[in-house]
């Protein structure tokens, strides 16, 4: 084999491995969840109904999805000393730094660590996934001086998560447009994460190392980071004028926009973010002001005009979280909170149908003396 011949940059199009759980179906124009169009889930199912299909292979019934909810919530408590540790980190530590930290001593934990059966590995993803809005929230809150905050289990999962964030019990239109912001942000086939997750765990590495170097992954702004960038950005200014300025400023710098292009979708908008701009416009209207989704909406038109690039995710998710009072530190470990179902579901099957990746590189170093 000549590597030059297969080298691809960035690995663009190149097929990482078999998978059964999920697929960006460009022809088709939608995300295949195991069977199910990610954007009609959206429409008619919770996060709760995600987790269970991603970790179970199909969508619960009435029973097995009041068994699932109390299964995460029986392990919504953390073990004390994560909450010591992330009280020795420094005060500018991000809250996705918090995070893997948290996962990290997690491990420790684990009196089955060595155990990577498929039926371990399901229960150890449900207990990381009833832990993480503890872990997430609780990482922000003691980064930021404040006191951790504990669940509420009489709340559902997205409620509860929601609550602890910003410390009141949400309305039933929040509490249904975070938890589908959530299922909109839980599998999304072979992101950068998802690879990351599955490279590690092929050396036969456990859940947490995998989710950890995930964590890592994403908190980058051409992956999940770009949804704080993105609030950041809109932050700048408080008028469509002066974004509309602020983007052309950029645009004329040569410096990407955050929350715009995406490796797979490069010529029409990610299918996820016409959902989140369906919220924004509904927490737009109860709050009587529209100027963020007019901001969000000038800069979609700007970057079509200027680039010919479309909003993914990340451009609308952004505001909502603003509207929602989510504080922006928070994006993106919400997102990795609710990815870490995608990502043990992929974990899990790599370890169950395992191969090591070593791939090979184009050498252009200097020839052997
Ligand atoms: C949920 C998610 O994780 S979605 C991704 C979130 N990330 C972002 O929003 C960050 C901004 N977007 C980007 O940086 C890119 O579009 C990525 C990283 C998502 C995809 O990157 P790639 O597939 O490697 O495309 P690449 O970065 O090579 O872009 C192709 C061309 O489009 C341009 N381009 C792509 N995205 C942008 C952008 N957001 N702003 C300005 N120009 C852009 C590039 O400059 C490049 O132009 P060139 O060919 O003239 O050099
Ligand atoms: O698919 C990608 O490369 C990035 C993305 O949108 C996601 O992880 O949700």
């Amino acid at each position: 084999m000549k590597t030059e011949e297969t080298f691809v940059p960035g690995l663009k199009g190149v097929i990482a491995c078999e998978t059964g759980i999920s697929l960006l179906d460009t022809e088709r124009e939608k995300i295949n969840i195991r069977g199910h169009d990610l954007i009609d889930l959206s429409q008619k199912k919770t996060y709760a109904d995600m987790v269970y299909l991603l970790l179970e292979g199909s969508l619960p019934d009435d029973s097995e999805r009041e068994k699932l909810e109390k299964k995460l919530k029986a392990h919504y408590d953390v073990p004390a000393n994560v909450t010591e540790v992330l009280e020795m980190l420094p005060e500018h530590t991000h809250a996705m730094d918090g995070q893997r930290t948290a996962i990290s001593v997690l491990a420790g934990y684990d009196e089955r660590i060595d155990d990577r059966s498929t039926s371990v590995n399901k229960e150890r993803a449900y207990e990381l996934l009833g832990q993480l809005p503890a872990i997430t929230v609780n990482s922000y809150r003691i980064l930021h001086g404040k006191e951790p905050v504990k669940p509420n289990p009489e709340l559902s999962y997205s409620a509860n998560f929601l609550y602890m964030i910003t410390g009141k019990e949400p309305t039933e239109r929040e509490e249904e447009i975070f938890d589908s912001s959530l299922l909109l942000y839980s599998e999304h086939e072979m992101p950068n994460s998802t690879f990351t997750s599955r490279v590690i765990a092929s050396t036969n590495s456990d859940m947490y190392g995998a989710l950890s170097g995930a964590v890592a992954s994403l908190k980058g702004n051409l992956h999940g980071g770009a949804n704080e960038a993105v609030m950041h950005m809109l932050k700048e200014t408080d008028s469509v004028s002066g974004f509309e300025q602020l983007m052309k400023t950029k645009l004329e710098k040569k410096e990407k926009i955050m929350g715009f292009g995406h490796r797979v979708y490069m010529n029409r908008m990610d299918p996820r973010a016409l959902v989140m701009k369906e919220s924004l416009k509904q927490l737009c209207d109860i709050k009587g002001d529209n100027t963020l989704l007019e901001m969000c909406e000038a800069g979609e038109d700007i970057m079509k005009e200027e680039k010919g690039l479309y909003p993914n995710l990340d451009y609308y998710a952004a505001p909502v979280y603003w509207m929602l009072g989510v504080p922006i530190p928070l994006y993106t470990p919400i997102f990795f909170s609710s990815r870490a179902a995608g990502l043990c579901a992929h974990i899990i099957e790599q370890h169950d149908n395992n191969r090591l990746f070593r791939p090979r590189v184009k050498y252009t170093g200097k020839e052997l003396e």
